[in-house]
């Protein structure tokens, strides 16, 4: 078993800086966890605990039914990797990939059986005499996936480990590590994942859950889809989706809602949904859910911009000064003929409200 649980874990960077302030997270056996968030959220610190090479100023962790907060790294049943990849540079692959092994004791023959099985999972046998140096950026990440797959964990740990690829690269990289991960678990072998990234789409492609954070809080914890339909708040609704959700100053009067002069009915559903209407809302609308509406009642809104996509376009309008993206099908975009005015109309269905005071989402 290698659930991961987290219990009111903090951090206390110098005994001033609290970086991490008590989360709770519990991550199941075989799960792929995203913990995801910008530049400083306190993720890498997270995943350090996790991996024992940072200490834990409070709470503790569990791998399995073992409480880790004082094993050392080599005693957790982890591997971990990281974005620079940490080959050994002087090494051949076939000796980087063996070192862990050598060390834990194991025989020649069941060295030489476990590199032959990792290198043609990841497909670099043709590559096991090179060093390290005569790898490129994609290769060496392999080697160093291979280096964490063949000790065999309970725990992956990946920091980062695709931000010094290119975005082909990426990409690719992204399906053969849960294309490995689903594997993996076929075989039945334990196979739980934390990844960290700052980068939402490689959350939201690779994680079972995605565990969003903020300033060393965590801010939601979901699956993908959860995530997107239903982002519990303000911070979660900026933060996933591509391209972002619009977020505007509004206000909630009676069964209608206004941004600026403007107001449109609230509808049936979305009147339904509402836990609260707060006068001061910000509205949640994605691009992908603003619809042009030549008839019928809309926002009047002055066109700024548009970003040709192929068959879809992105079109940038303001409504009295506030911005807002649509994204709009080509032909429609084309039959507007160029007009200053566009008037768009909200998908009620899958709009948000969100309450400004505590940016908490009114109508999940
Ligand atoms: N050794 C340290 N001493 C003091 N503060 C630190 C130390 N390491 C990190 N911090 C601070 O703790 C906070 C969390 O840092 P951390 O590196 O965990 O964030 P992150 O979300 O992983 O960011 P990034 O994506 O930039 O790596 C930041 O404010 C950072 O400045």
């Amino acid at each position: 078993m290698a659930r991961v649980q987290l219990k009111s874990l903090e951090k206390v960077y110098g005994n001033a800086f609290k970086a991490v302030h008590g989360i709770n997270l519990d991550i199941e056996d075989g799960e792929f966890m995203v913990l995801v968030g910008p530049s400083g959220c306190a993720k890498s610190t997270t995943l350090r605990m996790v991996a024992g090479l940072e200490e834990i100023s409070g709470g503790e962790i569990l791998i399995g039914d073992r409480r880790v907060n004082d094993l050392p790294p080599g005693k957790r049943s982890i591997a971990m990797v990281f974005q620079n990849y940490a080959l050994y540079p002087h090494m051949k692959v076939r000796n980087n990939l063996a070192f862990g092994l050598k060390i834990a004791g194991k025989s020649k023959p069941e060295i030489a059986e476990a590199i032959d099985r990792v290198a043609k999972m990841l497909e670099i046998e043709p590559l096991l005499d090179r060093l390290p140096k005569q790898l490129s950026g994609g290769q060496a990440q392999r080697v160093a996936l291979g280096r964490a797959l063949i000790k065999q964990p309970g725990v992956f740990l990946f920091d980062e480990p695709l931000s010094n690829l290119d975005a082909k690269l990426r990409a690719s990289m992204r399906v053969r590590i849960t294309d490995l991960h689903r594997q993996l678990k076929a075989g039945g072998l334990s196979s739980t994942v934390i990844y960290v990234t700052h980068d939402q789409t490689e959350a939201m492609t690779m994680g079972d859950r995605i565990c969003v954070m903020q300033a060393g809080h965590i801010m939601q914890v979901a699956t993908p889809k959860e995530l997107y339909n239903h982002p519990a708040n303000l911070f979660v609704a900026g933060f996933i989706g591509s391209p972002e959700m619009n977020l505007v100053d509004a206000s909630i009067e009676g069964d209608r809602f206004a941004i600026g002069g403007q107001s449109l009915p609230l509808g049936a559903n979305l009147s339904a949904r509402l836990s609260s209407r707060p006068k001061d809302a910000v509205v949640g609308i994605r691009p992908q859910h603003l619809v042009l509406a030549p008839e019928g009642e809309a926002f009047e809104t002055r066109l700024t911009n548009a970003e040709f996509m192929g068959h879809e376009v992105y079109l940038h309008a303001e409504l009295e000064g506030r911005k807002l993206v649509a994204v709009v099908g080509a032909a429609d975009f084309e039959a507007l003929g160029g007009s200053g005015t566009v008037r768009l109309r909200p998908d009620f269905d899958h709009i948000h409200i969100f309450d400004k005071t505590d940016g908490r989402n009114v109508s999940l």
